[in-house]
């Protein structure tokens, strides 16, 4: 496992323009899935977990061609079922969340699919009921196998249904809308997650010849179609990066441009930072962020302390709460961060609380951030990534620090960052990968 020696106190200055992003690429490259013609996908993230889904779906037959950087062809003519029985493709798929998404396709072309419980992060349960229940719903058959803990499915035929999801799941959604495409008749899914991820999925269906109404909204109405065609699809910004530079810039007083950001994307990314007191400045549609040596956490208009908590799209991701909640160490002022979705990400507060952050974990999902801002500086320390986002907090942690810290188990944040070491030592940072 690589690990990264930080030598915190550099601020950094320039441009950054951020990958693709990583939740769009998983769904769009499962979406290869669903037609034997060619797929071009671009803006494609250079990450573990998509380099991953990309190897496995070459492995099950799909043909894979890396056109140039970021630009991939994707032909999956022919499918080697037999593969997804193998124990290569059960470690290999077991090891990422976005292998999920490989059912929904699967099934509604070969009316087959075999998938262990999936990876990705370990933030709390993570169930699957709202994928499967749909797809049951749809007319598939599932057998779980407790102990080999694998779910296989079968369907001779699927069937358009009404479906109201449990929850908005932003793979479960994805993940029947690829089923719903080729299903015979109309399917509603309502209740759907509308994270640009999924708008962006229906967009490319769309291209592909799908019948998809209600595009963004929670409400998609889905008319079957007996196949689907190539297309060429290119993703949106990581707004998930995009929120981690603008935490970066301030948590280091540093002067940074964010090119490209497609901010009508952002949702309300940009506000809750700007609530933490941090100056993001919309130019064109990058995002200027200014050199600021204090912030201060705004307090609700009655005067009672803020409260920052994700909430289903168009609310705040829960992918963003752990940099918001280190950006507010550093601030003046108190913000009470409130993790709804996940029940294990806010444990690597003590970590912070050991650099010397005043950080009250109130319970699983609740933590009290007391802003010292420049009164006391974080102190760098040893520390391993529990999850990707606990990483990238704990990394620009370490690059406000006052001297070195070293981060264990990186594989967490490459997982997600594109070459993150080497793109911000490129603006002034400090970091070593070993
Ligand atoms: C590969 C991928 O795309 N991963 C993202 C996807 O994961 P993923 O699709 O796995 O997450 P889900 O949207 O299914 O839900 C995540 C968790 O939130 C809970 N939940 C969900 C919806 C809801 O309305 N209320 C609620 O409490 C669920 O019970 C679950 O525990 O969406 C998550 C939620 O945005 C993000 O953190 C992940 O980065
Ligand atoms: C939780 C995340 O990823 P995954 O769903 O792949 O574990 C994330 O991207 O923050």
């Amino acid at each position: 496992m690589s690990s990264f020696i930080i030598e915190g106190g550099c601020s950094l200055k320039g441009e950054i323009t951020p990958q693709g992003a990583k939740n769009e690429a998983l769904q769009v490259i499962c979406a290869t899935l669903l037609t034997q013609e060619e797929v071009i996908i671009e803006n494609v993230p250079d990450i573990l977990d998509v380099n991953n889904l990309i190897a496995l779906l070459s492995d099950m037959g799909a043909e894979v061609k890396k056109l140039d950087s970021g630009s991939y062809s994707f032909k999956a003519e022919k499918i080697n079922l037999a593969y997804t029985q193998s124990k290569d493709f059960m470690e290999k798929s077991a090891a990422m969340r976005g292998s999920i998404m490989i059912v929904g396709p699967l099934l509604a072309r070969f009316g087959e699919a075999v998938v262990p419980k999936p990876g990705g992060d370990k933030i709390g349960r993570r169930r699957l009921d709202t994928h499967f229940n749909g797809i049951m719903k749809l007319g598939a058959e599932l057998i779980f196998n407790e102990q080999k803990q694998l779910f296989t499915l079968s369907a001779k035929k699927l069937n358009g249904q009404y479906i109201l999801l449990d929850e908005a799941s932003v793979t479960g959604t994805a993940n029947l809308l690829m089923a719903a495409v080729l299903a015979e008749g109309e399917t509603i899914i309502y209740n759907a997650a509308c994270e640009p991820y999924v708008e962006q999925l229906s967009r490319m269906l769309v291209s592909m010849g799908a019948k998809i109404e209600g595009i963004g909204s929670n409400r998609l109405t889905i008319h079957g179609v007996s196949s689907l065609s190539g297309c060429r699809h290119r993703l949106l910004p990581d707004m998930i990066e995009i929120g981690s530079f603008i935490g970066m810039a301030a948590m280091t007083a540093s002067e940074l441009t964010i090119k490209d950001s497609s901010i009508t994307h952002l949702g309300i990314i940009p506000e809750s930072f700007r609530r933490l007191g941090i100056i993001v400045e919309q130019r064109g549609d990058d995002l200027y962020i200014p050199q600021q040596d204090n912030y201060t956490i705004e307090s609700f208009i009655d005067g009672s302390i803020l409260t920052i908590a994700d909430a289903p799209w168009p609310g705040l991701t829960p992918d963003l709460l752990s940099v918001l909640l280190v950006v507010a160490t550093k601030a003046e002022g108190c913000v009470l961060i409130h993790q709804k979705m996940f029940e294990s990400r806010l444990f690597f507060v003590d970590k912070l609380i050991d650099m010397g952050a005043q950080i009250i974990l109130c319970d699983p999902h609740r933590a009290t951030v007391i802003g010292m801002g420049k009164r006391f500086r974080l102190k760098g320390m040893t520390m391993t990534s529990p999850d990707i986002r606990a990483g990238i907090s704990l990394l620009i942690a370490a690059m406000s620090a006052e001297g070195v810290s070293t981060i264990h188990n990186i594989d967490q944040i490459d997982r997600g960052y594109q070459n993150i070491d080497k793109r911000l030592n490129a603006l002034g940072a400090k970091i070593e990968r070993r």
